[in-house]
């Protein structure tokens, strides 16, 4: 009985940890990404138990039923890592923060300025928004272009545009600027801050949370942002609280959609819910598009006949009754795009902790170092969960024995599973799942769409033969060259 009442984490199987101090940390964050995730993997199966800092045991999960689970049974919340850090960043009434009732009412509004039918109507904006970053190719005669700049300036814009209805030259130079620097200095990964987390993680959370009040710079620079967030949003929302007292047309935008007098769904939605999104809308959305356009143009240049393909279909210009272009009848397009979310994913880890004791379910039983079969496993109240959304789009139970390779056409030739609605779109997780999954995915296809289309109709991309592009995990999944800097460089040449 002493063995049923243990939680059963002790008893699954898991590589030994490197260091008291550090666990396997490590071995797991710090380059080359996704090394022993992968070993670990093929070694232990689709639940292993690691160990993070302090000795304290963790579980990485990648089995589909058991994510399922964590992110749909309401039995799970944020790990303290993330919910602090997303104070920090966001401020405290930020969706990804809100819990319960409050956060459902929040999200069922932008759900609503989300549809696919409301996000359709931003093609326009982010076809022009597209054509500028082509101005730029065409302005430079460098040999090798680096590409992160202008595809995250892109991601920026079109996140401007559609939520907040303006260009960022619109808003206040300083938010732009603290914004730039909040996401630089936000994507770090080290020995040092990894030991910070996981310390912050074993405070109690009001006391992890104060420690931003902690006389450093960085803990400056983050109160700064979150109060430039604030003012720049009430001034966009006064703004368009005071065109619709004047009975004018509010415009398309979200902010507008979500003040206008008669938006179904803005019942309980106050002008400061409102405002308390706007720095989780300029970051939430920028680096992850951008980065997963930057790994679908290396898988290009990697595979010049893939390209030309991809650019031959972009070239039929598919149209719909209403003469605009027809992405979601582009089949090869779609493909990339889903491939590019599935091997890179810009999130590839989260972390969840258990609200109560309670079972995690598996799709396939596990054997554990006692030798028993499991098909479900216990786990006590704060218990630290890691979901591997890399490592579940990888599996190749589910993807094939080819998993680890880029190849779209798993896409086109059905070898991927049909059925089970994992996550908000092609059963992936990139976009994580259940109530918090990313509210902005329709956006983030239409971008990608719209951009990659642009880019390939009018130039070829190759890699410079002095430079490589390695995924790094930066909190983000970040393109960086050979010295780990940010830079995703590539030979664009106009297509003739
Ligand atoms: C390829 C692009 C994108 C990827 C891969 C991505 C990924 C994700 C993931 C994984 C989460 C869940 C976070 C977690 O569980 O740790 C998330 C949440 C979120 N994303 Fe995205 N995202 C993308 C684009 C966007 C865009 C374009 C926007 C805004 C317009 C956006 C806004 C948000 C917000 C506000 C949340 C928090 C939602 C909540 O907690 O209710 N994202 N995203």
């Amino acid at each position: 009985s002493t063995i049923r009442q243990q939680s059963s984490i002790q008893r699954i199987p898991g590589p030994p940890p490197s260091s008291w101090l550090l666990g396997n940390m490590l071995q797991l964050f710090l380059p080359p990404y996704g090394y022993y995730d992968d070993i670990w993997r093929k070694a232990y199966g689709t639940v292993y138990r690691f160990q993070g800092c302090f000795g304290r045991d963790r579980l990485m999960v990648s089995d589909p039923l058991a994510l399922q689970h964590i992110l749909n049974s309401g039995e799970f919340e944020f790990a303290p890592i993330f919910d602090t850090l997303f104070r920090w960043l966001f401020g405290e009434r930020n969706m990804a923060v809100l819990k319960g009732k409050e956060h459902r009412n929040l999200r069922t509004a932008w759900n609503a300025a989300f549809t696919a039918g409301a996000v359709r109507q931003y093609q326009p904006i982010l076809e022009k928004v597209a054509q500028g970053i082509s101005e730029k190719l065409d302005a430079s005669d460098s040999p090798a272009i680096d590409i992160c700049p202008l595809l995250s300036s892109a991601t920026v814009s079109s996140t401007t545009e559609v939520v907040f209805g303006c260009a960022v030259d619109d808003l206040g130079a300083e938010f732009v600027e603290s914004n730039s620097n909040i996401m630089a200095s936000s994507a770090t990964q080290s020995s040092a801050q990894i030991l910070v987390d996981e310390f912050g993680g074993l405070l109690p959370s009001w006391l992890f949370r104060r420690t931003i009040y902690l006389p450093t710079k960085a803990s400056q620079a983050l109160r700064t942002h979150v109060e430039l967030a604030s003012r720049e949003g009430w001034r966009l929302v006064r703004e368009k609280m005071d065109a619709v007292k004047q009975g004018l047309d509010g415009g398309d935008d979200v902010y507008s959609m979500l003040l206008r007098p008669d938006a179904q769904t803005n019942k309980s939605l106050r002008p400061e819910d409102i405002v308390a999104q706007t720095s989780v809308m300029m970051i939430g959305g920028s680096d992850t598009t951008a980065y997963t356009l930057v790994w679908a143009l290396v898988e290009l240049a990697k595979n010049p006949e893939l390209q030309d393909s991809l650019r031959a279909e972009i070239h039929g210009r598919p149209r719909t009754s209403r003469g605009d272009v027809a992405y979601d009848s582009m089949p090869l397009l779609n493909a990339t795009i889903k491939e590019s979310l599935r091997i890179y994913p810009v999130r590839p880890w989260t972390y969840r902790v258990a609200t109560k004791d309670t079972f995690i379910p598996l799709s396939q039983s596990i054997l554990s170092t006692t030798g028993e079969r499991l098909s479900q496993i216990q786990v006590k109240k704060g218990q630290l969960v890691t979901l591997g959304f890399a490592s579940y789009q990888k599996l190749e139970s589910r993807w094939g024995e080819d998993s680890g390779q880029f190849k779209p056409g798993r896409w086109l030739e059905s070898r991927v599973p049909q059925s089970d609605a994992i996550g908000p779109y092609a059963n992936l997780l990139a976009f994580s799942g259940g109530a918090h999954a990313c509210v902005g995915w329709r956006l983030a296809v239409l971008e990608m769409q719209v951009i990659l289309s642009e880019l390939l109709d009018k130039f070829t991309f190759s890699l410079p033969v002095e430079e490589s592009i390695e995924p790094r995990y930066m909190t983000n999944l970040m393109p960086t060259n050979a010295d780990g800097q940010k830079r995703a460089a590539f030979c664009v040449k106009r297509v003739l």
